[in-house]
């Protein structure tokens, strides 16, 4: 089962920083004490800032906030093409030796760790006296509470396998990179040293990756040949200020075809009240990424799921706990096992991790897959196509016994899914009321979401079955 505790992590707060702290806690300090005004800089820089918005403490951090009334469609804040920092340089630059350094550091990194290479990019200026962007780094926080600076036993603590093998893969990877950067840099002549002859190790490593993943965007960079326009991640500084909602009064808009390519924040078709927070949406996603990039989880959020493998001897227990007992999960007959195929849940590149929660509830290729191996019914099956199979409003497809053994089976593996997780909700939410550190409270909140959620789905199909049984009982 995915839920199991299957290694530690090595969290990276066990590595003694040279150059930044380790989250101790969700500390709003930035980077300097008293950084510089961010919305004087802006706008002394060509951007526009509306002037009521203003920069305000929110959620043991800073915000943005409306000090008045903003009229719907009105222009929030507009940097001008020069202020977002992006890993490509300026030309000027593109010719130094500490840039080209720079790029040799970032072929280490793997393209799903993006937020690395534009963190070098960040390190970089961060090293430079008198960067450009330093009234915006200097207003960056200095820890962040993402749990590849959770103490070992907070990484425990989450008590999610798929999450802790993130949290492992990450934690890996800096302390490798932080060796492989020492490797490279350490007789590299002044100027062609990529952080001013400043050691990092993978606590700022982390620091650079963290900044980046909770604040940075991907849009639009340099057009390509063809006039189309490559991805990149930048960040905006102040703009970056504005903390995340599934209900923005905000939004993002890129301005592709003027000639300075500038980036807007807009209040788009919502009135902006007075002491309203300006909210972004910084996508739909589920609760592991959320705290892995941006260090918090959002309570019922409707787009968390818990992970499951697809795997027969589970099904069996499933089977079994429902009191439906079947050979078929394990040994499934021909045909079935070609359905179980074009689900993907079968063969050499099968697909076998499903979700429960999200959007769908129910993984449509679980839902599918149970359905089928329960029926008996080859042609009943054969007369639906895989989306209705795979479509839980679709409603007992293939009757009504079938449906309930199929939801009983879920359930059952919902149960199974809860017995992995080494504590109680209950014991959470009073583990929770007591004084207990600002990570480990995070990643109790994290689990306890986990576990609500599979609660939830259990009630939700529990009804489905009641429903479904009292229409069989009429029938008959
Ligand atoms: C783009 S920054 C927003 C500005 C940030 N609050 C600051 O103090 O600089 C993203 C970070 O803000 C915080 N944040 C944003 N939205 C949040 C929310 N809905 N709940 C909790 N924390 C949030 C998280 O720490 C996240 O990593």
């Amino acid at each position: 089962m995915s839920t199991k505790i299957m290694f530690m992590a090595s969290s990276l707060s066990q590595v003694r920083p040279l150059t930044c702290a380790a989250a101790g806690g969700l500390s709003s300090g930035r980077l300097v004490p008293q950084p510089p005004d961010l919305i004087k800089w802006v706008k002394r820089e060509g951007g526009f800032v509306h002037q009521a918005v203003k920069v305000a403490q929110q959620l043991d951090g800073l915000g943005l906030i409306a000090t008045a009334e903003i009229p719907k469609g009105s222009d929030l804040i507009v940097l001008p093409e020069h202020i977002p920092l992006r890993f490509e340089a300026s030309e000027a630059d593109s010719e130094k030796g500490s840039y080209s350094s720079l790029i040799k550091l970032a072929q280490h990194i793997p393209e799903e760790l993006w937020a690395m290479k534009l963190g070098l990019k960040l390190l970089q200026e961060r090293a430079k006296k008198g960067s450009f962007w330093w009234s915006y780094i200097s207003n960056l926080p200095e820890t962040y509470s993402v749990p590849i600076f959770f103490q070992g036993e907070d990484i425990k603590n989450l008590q999610y396998a798929p999450l802790l093998s993130q949290v492992n893969k990450r934690c890996r990877f800096l302390l490798d990179f932080d060796k492989a950067v020492k490797i490279k840099i350490e007789n590299l002549r002044s100027e062609d040293h990529p952080f001013g002859g400043q050691d990092v190790d993978a606590s700022a490593l982390g620091w650079a990756m963290s900044a980046v993943s909770s604040r940075a965007f991907r849009l639009h960079g340099n057009k390509r040949p063809d006039g189309s326009h490559i991805n990149v991640p930048m960040m905006l500084p102040l703009i970056d200020m504005c903390n995340h909602s599934f209900n923005p009064n905000a939004e993002i808009v890129q301005e592709q075809d003027t000639a300075n390519g500038r980036m807007l924040v807009k209040a788009p078709g919502i009135q902006i009240k007075r002491d309203d927070l300006l909210l972004l949406n910084y996508g739909n996603l589920n609760n592991d990424l959320f705290l892995l990039d941006y260090g918090f989880v959002i309570p019922s959020n409707p787009y968390d799921c818990v992970e499951l493998k697809y795997d027969s001897a589970l099904l069996d227990a499933a089977g079994m706990a429902a009191g439906i007992s079947s050979p078929n999960f394990s040994s499934p007959l021909p045909w079935q096992q070609q359905i179980l195929s074009q689900l993907n849940l079968r063969g050499e590149d099968a697909q076998l991790k499903i979700s429960l929660g999200g959007s769908e509830l129910v993984d449509g290729r679980l839902l599918a897959a149970l359905r089928v191996i329960l029926s008996n019914d080859k042609e009943a099956v054969q007369k639906h196509d895989l989306t209705t199979l795979k479509s839980l409003s679709a409603e007992a497809p293939l009757g009504i016994s079938n449906e309930v053994a199929a939801l009983r089976t879920i359930i059952a593996l919902c149960v199974i899914a809860l017995g992995h997780f080494p504590t109680k909700l209950m014991e959470d939410e009073s583990l929770l009321k007591q004084s207990v550190s600002a990570s480990t409270a995070l990643a109790i909140q994290f689990r306890i979401q986990k576990k609500a959620l599979i609660i939830d789905a259990m009630r939700n199909l529990t009804r489905r079955v009641k429903s479904l049984s009292s229409k069989e009982s009429v029938t008959f």
